[in-house]
């Protein structure tokens, strides 16, 4: 049983370098179910290393990542998305020649297992897997608002709607934790509103959210939990009022600020 203040992701003295540089150094947090949990930094923080750690895109050199109880550290990404956690990437990445309803299906198979080779014997089990993935991607693109766009190439939409199919896509996997990875870089204010929207919408249906983001207004909105991080390290902690009046996190963002300049 998890109750809603238990952790549904924890991460412990994980660490990462590349050559010289320690892009994530020694982070320990945990995100809470049910929360939106916002991890932020300077550019460079390490924001993004984490979340390939986390989805198992490259594994740690030190430390732990547990999801509920299950010990995920290096698991291979379809593992880890097998487990429940599902992400969406900085850049969007869609296939180009496939449609909406299309790249959401994919979403679906990754779940299933399924694999091209028993469509062509056609069998009951495939079809009836098949008749639910579909009726499944139906109700996720109603969910995000896509549904009228189901047949229009995904590559060829508004910026704002490559990110919604990029969400439909991760929550094919049925996921319980969904990572964000500034969804709204790049979105003009109507874009950005309309997916904020969306991320509350997802939450209200019980997915835990993990999001970096560099607007403020975003984080502050969205935001249960905030993590700041700064050289790979955990620098501060806590709710948005708390997080905005902390000189730590000032300096991170502003530069030191001389007290007689
Ligand atoms: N594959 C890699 N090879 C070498 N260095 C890397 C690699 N990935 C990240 N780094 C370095 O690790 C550090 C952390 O990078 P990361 O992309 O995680 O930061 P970030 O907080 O996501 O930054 P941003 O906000 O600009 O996206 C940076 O110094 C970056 O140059």
């Amino acid at each position: 049983m998890n109750n809603a203040n238990s952790a549904i992701l924890t991460v412990q003295g994980l660490s990462k370098s590349f050559g010289g540089v320690k892009a994530v150094n020694g982070l320990s947090f945990s995100v809470k179910k049910n929360h939106i949990h916002a991890i932020i930094g300077p550019n460079g923080a390490g924001k993004s290393t984490l979340f390939n750690l986390i989805t198992g895109i490259i594994s740690p050199d030190e430390g732990e990542v547990r999801f509920f109880s299950a010990d995920i550290t290096s698991l291979r990404s379809d593992h880890i998305a097998k487990h429940g956690i599902s992400r969406t990437f900085q850049n969007i990445r869609l296939f180009p020649d496939m449609t909406v309803f299309e790249t959401v299906l994919i979403g679906t198979y990754l779940l299933t297992g399924a694999k091209l080779a028993p469509a062509l014997f056609l069998t009951k089990i495939f079809r009836e897997n098949e008749r639910a993935a579909k009726q499944r991607v139906e109700e996720i693109l109603k969910f995000v608002g896509l549904w009228e766009m189901r047949d229009e190439y995904a590559a060829q939409l508004s910026y704002g709607n490559q990110r919604r199919v990029e969400i439909a896509r991760a929550l094919a996997t049925k996921p319980q934790l969904l990572l964000l990875d500034e969804p709204t870089a790049g979105m003009n204010p109507k874009e950005t509103k309309e997916l904020m929207d969306l991320f509350t919408s997802v939450n209200n249906e019980g997915i835990t959210i993990l999001i970096i983001a560099h607007d403020m207004h975003l984080v502050n909105t969205l935001s249960d939990q905030i993590t700041v991080i700064n050289f790979g390290e955990k620098l501060v902690e806590g709710t948005a009022e708390m997080i905005q009046k902390h000189p730590a996190v000032i300096e991170a963002y502003m530069g030191k600020v001389e007290a007689n300049a």
